[in-house]
C-alpha cells in the first residue's frame, strides 16, 4: 500500500494566510508552531493559562498571549498543543464554548479525538498535523529553511476544504519541504504510540540500561559501558537514518556485523515481539489511554516515581560526567530553535 505524499506546491499558503490561528500552549511542539507560523506570514494569538510559565516565553518572542478561552475565541482555526492529559478539560472548559461554524480544530497528535475524550461538533473542521520529530528539531530544521516530514489527517470536513487547510498548516511550520504524509487520526494515534512505547522511547532506553547494567555488574567501567551502550547508539542510529540498516552494517567492522546477525535476534526474540504485539493492542484497545488518562487523574503516582528511579540511574551520573568533557554534546534545548 503506498502512501499519499504532499510538497510545497501542493500547499497554498494563503488559504492560513488568511485565517486567524490560535496555538494553545507553548511548550516542545506549541513554540515550533507558533513562531514558524508567525515567520511564513501568519496571524498567531497564543492561548496559555494566566499562571503559565509559557508565558514569558512566547510574549519574549514578541507573540500576543490570551488565556486559552480568549485566543479561540477570536481565532479561526485552533491548533491545540497542550499535553494529551489535559486536552480534556482544556477542550471542555475553553474551547468548546469558544467553537462556531466553519472553525477549525487541529491537533498535534491524535490521542483525545482517537480515544473519544474530546467529541467536537460536526460544523467544524478536525484535522491534525503531526510532526514526525520533537518540536525543537521542527523550529530548528524550519529557522535552517528545511523541515520535519508531518502526518496530515482530516477526522471531520465540515466546510470541504480541511485538507486544503491542514496542508497550508503543514507549509507554514515547514513540513511540506520534508513532505506531508496523509494518514488518520486512528493509524498515527496507534503507530505513535507504538513507536515511543515499544521502540523509540520505552524500547531504547530498556535496552540501553539494560546493556549498561550488565557490563557494569560483570565489572567493566561504566564510563565504558556509557560509550559502548548509549554514546555510540547515536553513531550507529545515524547511519541507519541516513541509509537504512544496510547502511550501517556496511559501515561497521564484519565482526560486528557477524555478532548483530547472530546474537540480536537472541536478545530481541520471539517472546519480545510477543509483548510488543501485546502492547499493540492495549493501544487499539484503548486499555493504554484508560491507565494513562487514570495515572494522570490520580496525580500520576507510578509516573512520578519511574521518572524519580529513571534519573538515579548511574548511567546518568556517568553521562553527565563524560559529556562535561565532550562540550560539542551536549547542545542545550532553546526555545527558539
Ligand atoms: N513533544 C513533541 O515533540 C511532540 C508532541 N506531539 C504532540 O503535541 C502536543 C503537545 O505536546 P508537547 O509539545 O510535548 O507539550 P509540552 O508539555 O512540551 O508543552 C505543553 C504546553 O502547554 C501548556 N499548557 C499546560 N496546560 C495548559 C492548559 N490548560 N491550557 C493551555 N496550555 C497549557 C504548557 O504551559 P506551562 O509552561 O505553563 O506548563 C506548555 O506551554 C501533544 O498532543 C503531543 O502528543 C506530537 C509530536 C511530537
Ligand atoms: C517519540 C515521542 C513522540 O511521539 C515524538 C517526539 O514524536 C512524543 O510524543 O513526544
Ligand atoms: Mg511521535
Ligand atoms: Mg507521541
Amino acid at each position: 500500500m503506498s502512501v499519499e505524499v504532499y510538497y510545497d506546491d501542493d500547499a497554498d499558503l494563503g488559504l492560513i494566510q488568511a485565517k486567524k490561528v490560535a496555538v494553545i500552549g507553548y511548550g516542545s511542539q506549541g513554540h515550533a508552531h507558533a513562531l514558524s507560523l508567525r515567520d511564513s506570514g501568519v496571524d498567531v494569538v497564543i492561548g496559555l493559562p494566566a499562571g503559565s510559565k509559557s508565558r514569558p516565553k512566547a510574549e519574549e518572542q514578541g507573540l500576543r498571549v490570551l488565556t486559552p478561552a480568549e485566543a479561540a475565541a477570536e481565532a479561526d482555526m485552533i491548533m491545540v498543543l497542550a499535553p494529551d492529559t489535559v486536552q480534556r478539560s482544556l477542550y471542555a472548559e475553553a474551547i468548546a464554548p469558544n467553537l462556531a461554524p466553519g472553525k477549525a480544530l487541529l491537533f498535534g497528535h491524535g490521542f483525545n479525538i482517537r480515544y473519544g475524550f474530546i467529541e467536537p461538533p460536526a460544523d467544524v473542521d478536525v484535522a491534525m498535523v503531526a510532526p514526525k520529530g520533537p518540536g525543537h528539531l521542527v523550529r530548528r530544521q524550519y529557522v535552517d529553511g528545511k523541515g520535519v516530514p508531518v502526518l496530515v489527517a482530516v477526522e471531520q470536513d465540515a466546510s470541504g476544504g480541511a485538507f486544503a487547510l491542514a496542508l497550508a498548516y503543514a507549509k507554514g511550520i515547514g513540513g511540506t519541504r520534508a513532505g506531508a504524509i496523509r494518514t488518520t487520526f486512528t493509524e498515527e494515534t496507534e503507530t505513535d504510540l507504538f513507536g515511543e512505547q515499544a521502540v523509540l522511547c520505552g524500547g531504547a532506553t530498556a535496552l540501553v540500561q539494560s546493556g549498561f547494567e550488565v557490563l557494569t555488574e560483570a565489572g567493566y567501567a561504566p564510563e565504558i559501558a556509557y560509550f559502548e551502550c548509549l554514546h555510540e547508539l547515536k553513531l550507529i542510529v545515524d547511519l541507519m537514518y541516513e541509509g537504512g540498516i544496510e547502511r550501517m552494517r556496511y559501515s561497521v567492522s564484519d565482526t560486528a556485523e557477524y555478532g548483530d546477525y547472530s546474537r540480536g535476534p537472541r536478545v530481541i526474540d520471539s517472546r519480545v515481539k510477543d509483548e510488543m504485539r501485546k502492547i499493540l493492542s492495549e493501544i487499539q484497545s484503548g486499555e493504554f489511554a484508560r491507565e494513562w488518562i487514570a495515572e494522570d487523574d490520580a496525580g500520576r503516582p507510578n509516573f512520578v516515581k519511574w521518572r524519580a528511579e529513571g534519573a538515579a540511574h548511574p548511567i546518568e551520573e556517568t553521562g553527565r560526567k563524560l559529556r562535561g568533557m565532550m562540550s560539542w554534546v551536549d547542545r542545550p534545548i532553546t526555545e527558539t530553535a
